[in-house]
């Protein structure tokens, strides 16, 4: 359905997207996850046709873009701070669209009135938007965005400038909702767990290229590199070298997955692979610190070798601060990290 190749943006001598093919299918939801800076935003600019790309395509249903002007690529877009109009009631705001596109006013009233059923605000038409909550409001800008039927719908930050539980809870309705209308979306976040929470694809932006390219599972099990690894929040990555199913670390010797990439690499050890062993079976360690995380305890341990070692416990099998334990590592916990590309900056 959307189609860039090779699309680069350059802001004077800086280049802020380089070369990005990407490819979004019909009805796919595609989350754009990456660091402040990394050119989200400007992606889904170029797509809406509010930036011209230096170089490259952006192609919508096989149609090359260049030059037709935003209102005519049929793209929906619904950005952080949700402008709705002020002097505008809730049904004024959610007709905006379709009142431009000439659609009649009896077909426009009923669209209305679907739509903010479909957002969960049946009869709030007549309300003033400066009366409604965040929330509330959040509901009238994606009810606006899916008013005109855009063929691609894009998000920036949708859900920004919410608090996190209602954040959590409208990120579900949203997959929900796309998912019955068959919307095909394209989402801008930097929060980790809205992406996952929402996408069928992840796509992690670093310095204009694009890191990983997967489902959410697939980029949670398998970082392709220390960045999108260090971005998820994994701290437990060292350099190391492997060889057969083991790799010597500042840790010592660590397990790893058969049929891992041999060689000089940097290595992941996800929390929950670290696990307590009998004294002297394993790496020495002290318990740092520990954080309660409802059905787990992130404990932080200074081995005494190598930097510190983040690991995840169930609540029942807990050391004290200041303990001193022997931890072991579970192979399929490991990951095997690929080369870095060369970074711009
Ligand atoms: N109009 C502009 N003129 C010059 N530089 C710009 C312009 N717009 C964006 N940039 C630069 O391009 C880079 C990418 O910006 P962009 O907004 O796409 O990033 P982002 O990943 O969306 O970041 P954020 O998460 O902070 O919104 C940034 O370094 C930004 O300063």
């Amino acid at each position: 359905m959307l189609t860039l190749e090779g699309a680069t943006v350059r802001f004077g001598d800086r280049t802020v997207l380089e070369a990005v093919d990407l490819a979004v299918a019909d009805h796919e939801i595609v989350c754009l996850l990456g660091p402040s800076g990394s050119g989200k935003s400007t992606l889904l600019r170029a797509v809406a046709g509010l930036r011209e790309l230096d170089a490259g395509r952006v192609l919508l249903d096989g149609a090359d873009q260049a030059g037709v002007p935003t209102h005519r690529r049929g793209v929906g877009l619904m950005f952080q701070d949700h402008q709705l109009f002020p002097q505008k009631d809730v049904a004024g705001n959610v007709a905006f669209g379709p009142r431009m596109h000439g659609v009649p006013k009896a077909e426009r009233a009923a669209r209305v009135e679907e739509l903010l059923g479909l957002v969960g605000l049946p009869g709030a038409g007549g309300r003033s938007v400066a009366a409604l909550s965040g929330g509330e409001q959040q509901r009238v800008a994606l009810a606006r965005a899916l008013a005109p039927r855009p063929r691609l719908l894009m998000l920036d930050e949708p859900l920004g400038q919410l608090d996190r539980g209602l954040r959590e809870r409208l990120v579900v309705e949203l997959r929900e909702l796309f998912g019955r209308l068959g919307t095909t979306v394209l989402a801008v976040t930097h929060d980790q767990g809205e992406a996952f929470a929402l996408a069928d694809r992840v796509v992690v932006l670093r310095d204009g290229r694009i890191a990983q390219s997967g489902t959410p599972v697939e980029v949670w099990r398998r970082p392709a590199s220390e960045f999108v690894a260090r971005f998820l929040g994994f701290e437990n990555v060292v350099p190391a070298e492997v060889s057969g199913t083991g790799a010597a670390t500042a840790w010592g010797r660590v397990p790893v997955p058969e049929g891992s990439p041999q060689g000089k690499r940097t290595l992941l050890v996800r929390p929950a692979g670290v696990r307590v062993v009998p004294a002297g079976g394993g790496l020495a360690c002290r318990v740092v610190s520990r954080t309660f995380r409802g059905h787990h305890v992130s404990v932080l341990l200074r081995p005494a070798d190598g930097p510190p070692l983040e690991a995840e416990f169930p609540l029942g099998e807990v050391p004290g601060e200041g303990a001193e334990v022997a931890v072991a590592f579970r192979a399929e916990d490991v990951v095997v990290l690929g080369a870095e590309p060369q970074s711009r900056s």
